[in-house]
Parts: C-alpha cells; sequence; structure tokens
C-alpha cells in the first residue's frame, strides 16, 4: 500500500501548534483525517461490508459462525481498511511537543520514572534519544518493514491511533545529572495545600511520560516499550492510567464528561484567545533558554467523593459547579459557550452563581488573571478499601509558568471551593516539559547537550 494510501490527513508541526483545544474542538477533532476514502479501494468495500453484514465489526461475524460465512470469506481474503481512528496521528516532531494542544485521547498513561544510582547525564541524554526514536517510530503514519529490536509487535497492526508521548523533567532530575545550573526557577517545588493528602511514593520523580492514545492496545504498547528502553538507566516511580469518551461515541463534537457527569474544560484557554500562547507556553526567546517552546505541567491525581457527591441532587451539585448538568451552560445563562456572567443575580437577590461555586472560585477573573490549560484524563482503579469506587481524575494542567497558573488558583480553591468536599488529592508532581525535537534530534537535547 503506498504511503499517500495509508496516511491521514497529514498535520504539519505549524498547523498542530494552531490546533483548537477548546471544549467542543477537545473532543477529538483534531489529527483524524479522512484516511478511509484515501485508501485503495478493496475488491469487497468496508461500506458494503458494514452495509451487509452490520456495524458490530468483521471480527464478531467471523466467530459468528454460519450466518457470517459469506462475509467471513471475504474479509479472510482481502484486507479491512483501518478505521480513521486507527489510521490518525499526530507527528512528534515540532518545535512544541505534542500531547499539550491536541484532544486528550481514549486512552493515557502519565508515568514517572527515576534515574538508577550511578545514571548521570550522559545515560540520561541517550535515555532520551532511545526515547524519541522508539516515539518517532511508534506516531508515524508508515510502520516499518520490519519491527525494531524492542518492539514486542503488541500493536503491530494497530495505530497509530493518535499516539502521542510527551517527555518531561522533574526537579529532582537536575541534581541528579548535576545540571543544577539550568535548573528553572519555575520548577520550585508546589507549595503546600490544606486540603492535600498526598502520597510521596506516587508523586513527582526525575522524568515523566504522557502517553495518549485512542486505542488501549496502541497506548501500553508504547508504555512497555518506553518502559523496556529505560531499562539499566531509570526505573518506573509511579504509574497512572487514565481514559476519555472514544472518538465516534457521540454525533457530534462536543466537550467531554468526567466522571461526576458534568461538562468538563469549556470554559480552557482557546489557541484564538490573544493571550493563548503566553499563557501556556514558555516563548520561543524565554528563560532558560532549554525551555524555548516549552510548558509546565501539573500533575495531580484527584479522587472524586462519588458515593457522597451522588447523593446530592442534580440542583445542588449545579449550584457547586455553577454549570447546569445537561448541557453545561452557566447558571448565570445562556448555552454552553456563554461567558460566566459572575456579577449576575437571581429575582430573590442571590448571586446566579454561589460565592464558593467552582467555576466563580476557579475563574481567571477572581485570580488575577491567573490561568491554565487543562487536559486530563478520567481514572478508575477499582473499589478501594473503605467501598467506594477509587476514581476521579488524572488532572494536567499546563502553564508557561505555574506562579501564574495552577498555584493561585488552587490557593483559591483550596478552601473555598465547594467542589472540594466531594475531591482528595491524593498525589501531585510538577514537570518541566521542554519543546519539541526537530529532525534527527531527541527532546531534551537542548538541556543535556546544551
Ligand atoms: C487548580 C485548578 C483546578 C483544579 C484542581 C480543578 C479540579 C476539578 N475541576 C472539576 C470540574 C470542573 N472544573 C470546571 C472549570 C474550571 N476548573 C478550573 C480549575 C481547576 N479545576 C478552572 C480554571 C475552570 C474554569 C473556570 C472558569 O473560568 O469558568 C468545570 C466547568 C466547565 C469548564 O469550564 O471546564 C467543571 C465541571 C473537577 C471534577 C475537578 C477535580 C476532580
Ligand atoms: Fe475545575
Amino acid at each position: 500500500m503506498s504511503k499517500a494510501a495509508r496516511t491521514g490527513r497529514r498535520q504539519s508541526g505549524a498547523a498542530m501548534d494552531h490546533v483548537e483545544a477548546d471544549g467542543a474542538a477537545m473532543d477529538h477533532a483534531v489529527g483524524h483525517g479522512d484516511a478511509l476514502a484515501q485508501r485503495e479501494p478493496a475488491p469487497i468495500s468496508r461500506r458494503r461490508l458494514i452495509g451487509t453484514a452490520g456495524a458490530a465489526g468483521a471480527a464478531g461475524l467471523i466467530a459468528g459462525g454460519a450466518a457470517g460465512a459469506g462475509v467471513a470469506e471475504a474479509v479472510g481474503t482481502e484486507p479491512t481498511a483501518l478505521t480513521t481512528v486507527g489510521s490518525a496521528y499526530i507527528p512528534f516532531e515540532g518545535t512544541r511537543q505534542a500531547g499539550i494542544v491536541q484532544p486528550a485521547q481514549a486512552r493515557g498513561h502519565l508515568v514517572a520514572f527515576d534515574l538508577v544510582k550511578g545514571a548521570g547525564r550522559k545515560d540520561a541524554a541517550a535515555l532520551l534519544r532511545r526515547w524519541s526514536d522508539a516515539v518517532r517510530t511508534m506516531t508515524a503514519p508508515d510502520r516499518p518493514s520490519a519491527p525494531a529490536a524492542y518492539d514486542d509487535q503488541v500493536a503491530y497492526d494497530a495505530g497509530p491511533a493518535s499516539l502521542t508521548v510527551t517527555f518531561g523533567f522533574g526537579r529532582s532530575f537536575f541534581g541528579r545529572t548535576g545540571l543544577d545550573s539550568a535548573l528553572p526557577k519555575a520548577l520550585a517545588p508546589l507549595p503546600d495545600f490544606a486540603g492535600d493528602r498526598l502520597d510521596a511514593a506516587r508523586s513527582n520523580g526525575d522524568l515523566w511520560v504522557q502517553i495518549g492514545a485512542d486505542d488501549a492496545l496502541v497506548a501500553f504498547h508504547a508504555l512497555r516499550v518506553l518502559q523496556k528502553a529505560a531499562r539499566d538507566t531509570a526505573t518506573a516511580r509511579w504509574q497512572m492510567s487514565g481514559f476519555n469518551r472514544t472518538p465516534g461515541t457521540t454525533p457530534r463534537p462536543m466537550t467531554g464528561r468526567n466522571l461526576m457527569g458534568q461538562i468538563d474544560g469549556t470554559n480552557n484557554p482557546k489557541p484564538s484567545d490573544p493571550d493563548f500562547e503566553q499563557r501556556v507556553f514558555v516563548p520561543a526567546h524565554g528563560s532558560p533558554g532549554w525551555m524555548a517552546d516549552g510548558s509546565y505541567a501539573v500533575v495531580r491525581r484527584i479522587r472524586m467523593l462519588l458515593d457522597d457527591w451522588d447523593h446530592l441532587t442534580v440542583a445542588r451539585q449545579e449550584r457547586v459547579i455553577g454549570r447546569r448538568k445537561s448541557d453545561g451552560a452557566p447558571l448565570s445563562g445562556g448555552t454552553e459557550f456563554t461567558p460566566v456572567d459572575l456579577g449576575k443575580f437571581t429575582a430573590d437577590g442571590s448571586p446566579a452563581i454561589a460565592g464558593d461555586a467552582h467555576v466563580r472560585v476557579a475563574a481567571a477573573a477572581s485570580n488575577g488573571g491567573a490561568a491554565m490549560l487543562r487536559r486530563a484524563f478520567s481514572y478508575h482503579d477499582g473499589i478501594g478499601s473503605d467501598g467506594t469506587p477509587d476514581a476521579g481524575l488524572l488532572f494536567v494542567a499546563w502553564q508557561a509558568d505555574p506562579l501564574k497558573g495552577f498555584v493561585p488558583v488552587q490557593r483559591k480553591l483550596d478552601g473555598g471551593d465547594g467542589l472540594s468536599r466531594f475531591l482528595r488529592h491524593e498525589s501531585s508532581a510538577l514537570f518541566a516539559v521542554p519543546g519539541g525535537a526537530g529532525a534527527g534530534e531527541y527532546v531534551g537535547q537542548r538541556l543535556l547537550e546544551g
């Protein structure tokens, strides 16, 4: 099959820099090219296959026996085109790393690694080179003709499914590698918050890897490959896995929901905002130089106390957030994307958005203009020892400077937010995420070889 036929709508690095990251567009509108239409025609088209056999999928029909025998025969001899979900891809190379402005994928793994004893700057540089090369291959639209030595082929027939892998450095990395002079001021430890119940073993770390893909096997494969490539240099400190709605499960692009059932992400900064770049990315001539076009990621595992939350009536839940549950419209009126009017009062003289409503307390207007790009995954790790779901949000906030993003907002939320009674911050980390790698480069090269 030709390269053009295998390729989804190509997104250049520059184009990706202008990708919509707002609520509606965050719903996987990006990077999903119309690959199916570009494929070489098969004697029995996928459309006809589905039309004949129903959308349940060819595999089920093959397994289904006599009823699907005719179709099974055809499937057995002719390749079935990948869906647009599988063939969509996001380039690894670019001025900025992928996995920041693109919509959060259906599957995510967040992993922190610590360098092993004795590993230093050179070992770290070699690791980042190995990791970058592996990700370059795994995210490419064209599969290599033969798998690389490290590749276990778990996802050899799937993907790239919008795979992105994003690398970051934690504060402890700099001391371990003798790079203290390159430590950014913005990587100062996050302050303690009164409501924190942090597990040190699942917080911080020397290196951070964020993996996202629209297929579970593709995401697992990337994680496994990177973990194997780290051997002898770094070991996993903690790993968290999450999910979002799968592309195609809604009839039209719409903002996703979290596990409390709220539409979440509506009032994220948008690439079309005049201050978007300045808020989210370190400028090209920013400081330190190796962080040019990078960003800072705050990672918080926030457990939702779902049994308590579910005791509230929907009206109470809406009051806690300040938005309607059904469609995300602000309680001050309008539809989902109508700006929140914090000055509006109801007929009985009370504020339309309560004093402790989450959107009031978190709003940039309540925090001296502080804002961040939220790009989260939900998580569910079974039932906790207390018998309630161990579920919540793997909250990832992106900003050019945490002191102008997450820190002031969380300070305000901590104690003042009605939602905080239903949340428990269980782990925390802050990472410096450098700019992207160009052809032949690896992520972090400017730091490690600068
Ligand atoms: C420190 C920053 C924030 C944390 C931590 C946080 C946790 C958190 N939020 C929700 C649900 C919603 N948040 C919403 C809006 C919103 N949240 C933050 C910041 C943090 N949230 C901001 C800056 C905003 C935007 C405020 C505004 O200007 O309007 C919303 C409303 C929809 C939206 O705009 O996204 C919901 C819903 C949960 C469940 C949660 C922890 C688990
Ligand atoms: Fe929030």
